[in-house]
């Protein structure tokens, strides 16, 4: 059977952006667009010319660049009330911007027009078929029709005279938009199949659909409005957008090529750029990653339960939807006080200990007691690795502190600078070596001077660095003070570890973090300790 192929029409860079937190600069958004243009979008919809300068320039931009078939779309809305197309500067910004194609707004719903625009209903079906008969004659035009849905619900013969005259004045693609993002999968359903119906006399224009996420629904609508005939759908990376976001495409087309019987996207090729998208736009835009984000999350496929970890142990669909190397993530498994032996069997494989459940019961008991304590091993993956040596008996220390002390005060009233300093004795071999550095902060003049008695030993060190620092106060429900949980990220030239320190004291909690950090380094390399 040959599959139907679906059109993703990204909007990312213009409805994206209109996300609480969201602010892409002018690289941010071409680099956003070469890299949608890789995986093989069918349309970017890369900002509103009138807007503002950024998205004028943005514009410019990409035309120098072979995007392959991928095409890019401006977008804007109808000429202004009281004004001819070719006198409105929106329109003549959307012709500016020399795209292939152009996207352009207009009111569906009755009460929009009356009471927003206030203009009457035929101005309104005036505006839309007028500025539509405008852009075709520069460009291909997808009509988006604003709030159809709630417009249908409230009047429909005159929601879908508003299509039909953009249909009339040339549009090739109806757009229906959920603008307030209400609607049930049914719903949809039934009023995209009406618009088809109103529209049967234009056969070659074709349906698309573009939804907000604000009832938790955005994909789910998408894919019903699909199951009736849209062949297009409008979305952005991540969902990100206005209020509660759009369409989270990443989740459009996972569904559509790896759930629904019969459809395509992206030209039948493979899924597999899908997380590495997802995080370079959250990288981009500079915002957290939802890490429980289906398919493409950190967690999506993130095993912790032991009972979850023992089943897939032994096929992985026994917790699996799908496999996760189809959307280019991978399988993760947790080490918790909700492990059991599978768990760490599953994590702990070069360490060889497999077989043996005598091991495996320490480390969990091992593991149950430290997270007792405040630990968690989750994030903490290098923590883990020595933990498991120490209680298999292959971890060698590579140095012992003997003390620190750390100072941090302010220079001069004045000036205000604030200025930290540390003290460290620690062993190496058979030397007690000092140390004292200064740093932007404790924890920074820590790192210092355990690198300055340490490079001389282990040069190796050069290579790592420290990439995160997050410190969580917690109360172990003992009814003491709260402890502190740190947590550092480090990494070298091919791998990122995590560590952990807990205690009641903050700088105690990122010296055992930092002790951590740097004895997995030299674990890994294994790097001799110095005699
Ligand atoms: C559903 C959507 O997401 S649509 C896209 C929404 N995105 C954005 O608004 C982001 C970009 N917007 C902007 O930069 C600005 O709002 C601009 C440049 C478009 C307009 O700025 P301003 O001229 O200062 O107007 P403002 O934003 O206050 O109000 C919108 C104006 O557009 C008119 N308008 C709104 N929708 C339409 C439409 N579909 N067709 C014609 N006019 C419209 C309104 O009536 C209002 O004009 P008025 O002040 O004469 O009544
Ligand atoms: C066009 C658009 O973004 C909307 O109606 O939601």
């Amino acid at each position: 059977m040959t599959s139907k192929s679906i059109q993703i029409y990204d909007t990312t860079l213009r409805d994206g952006s209109q996300g609480e937190g969201v602010s892409f600069s002018l690289n941010d958004k071409l680099q956003i667009a070469l890299r949608l243009a890789e995986s093989g979008v069918d349309f970017i919809e890369g900002g509103y010319p009138l807007s503002n300068e950024k998205d004028v320039a943005f514009f410019e931009g990409i035309r120098k660049h072979d995007l392959g078939n991928t095409k890019v779309c401006a977008f804007g809305m109808t000429r202004r009330r009281s004004m001819k197309a070719e006198d409105d500067p929106g329109m003549q910004a959307l012709v500016a911007a020399q795209t292939p194609v152009i996207t352009v707004v207009g009111k569906t719903w009755d009460y929009h027009a009356t009471e927003v625009l206030r203009v009457t209903l035929e101005e309104n079906v005036d505006m839309i078929g007028e500025s539509v008969a405008f852009l075709k004659k520069s460009a291909d035009v997808i009509y988006d029709a604003e709030h159809f849905f709630d417009g249908y619900r409230a009047n429909p013969k005159y929601a879908i005279e508003t299509l039909r005259a953009a249909a009339a004045g040339g549009a090739t693609t109806m757009a229906l938009c959920d603008t307030n993002g209400g609607s049930l999968p049914e719903q949809i359903a039934e009023i995209t199949q009406a618009a088809m119906e109103g529209l049967n006399d234009y056969p070659d224009v074709i349906f698309g659909i573009h939804c907000h996420n604000d009832s938790e629904l955005a994909v789910a609508n998408s894919l019903a409005a699909v199951d009736v005939g849209a062949t297009q759908v409008q979305g952005t990376i991540n969902g990100i957008g206005e209020r509660c976001g759009n369409a989270d495409l990443l989740s459009v087309m996972a569904n559509l090529s790896l759930k629904k019987k019969g459809y395509s996207v992206l030209g039948g090729r493979g899924l597999q750029t899908l997380t590495e998208l997802s995080r370079f736009v959250y990288e981009t835009a500079n915002l957290q990653w939802r890490t429980n984000q289906p398919f493409v999350g950190q967690s999506a496929f993130a095993h912790k339960g032991g009972m979850h970890v023992h089943a897939i142990n032994k096929a992985a669909s026994t917790y699996e939807h799908i496999n996760p190397e189809l959307v280019g993530n991978e399988r993760r498994i947790l080490v918790s006080e909700l492990s059991g032996r599978s768990n760490i069997a599953a994590i702990a494989t070069r360490h060889s200990i497999e077989n043996d459940r005598e091991i495996q019961d320490k480390i969990l008991s091992e593991v149950v007691r430290l997270e007792n304590q405040g630990f968690q091993f989750e994030n903490a993956g290098g923590s883990f690795d020595l933990l498991i040596k120490r209680t298999v008996g292959t971890f060698a220390p590579h140095f012992s502190p003997i003390k620190y002390r750390v100072v941090a005060g302010e220079t001069s009233a004045d000036e205000k600078d604030v200025y930290a300093e540390a003290i460290l004795k620690i062993r190496v071999g058979d030397q007690d070596c000092f140390a004292a550095a200064e740093g932007h902060g404790p924890v920074n003049a820590l790192d210092s001077a355990l690198r300055q008695v340490l490079l001389p030993f282990y040069p190796v060190l050069r290579e790592m660095h420290l990439v995160d620092y997050k410190v969580r106060i917690f109360n172990n429900g003992s009814g003491t003070a709260a402890g502190t949980r740190v947590n550092i990220e480090s990494a070298d030239h091919d791998e990122s570890w995590g560590t952990i320190g807990v205690s009641d004291n903050i700088i105690e909690a990122s010296f055992q973090a930092l002790i951590d950090s740097v004895e997995y380094k030299l674990h890994k390399d294994n790097i001799t300790p110095a005699t």
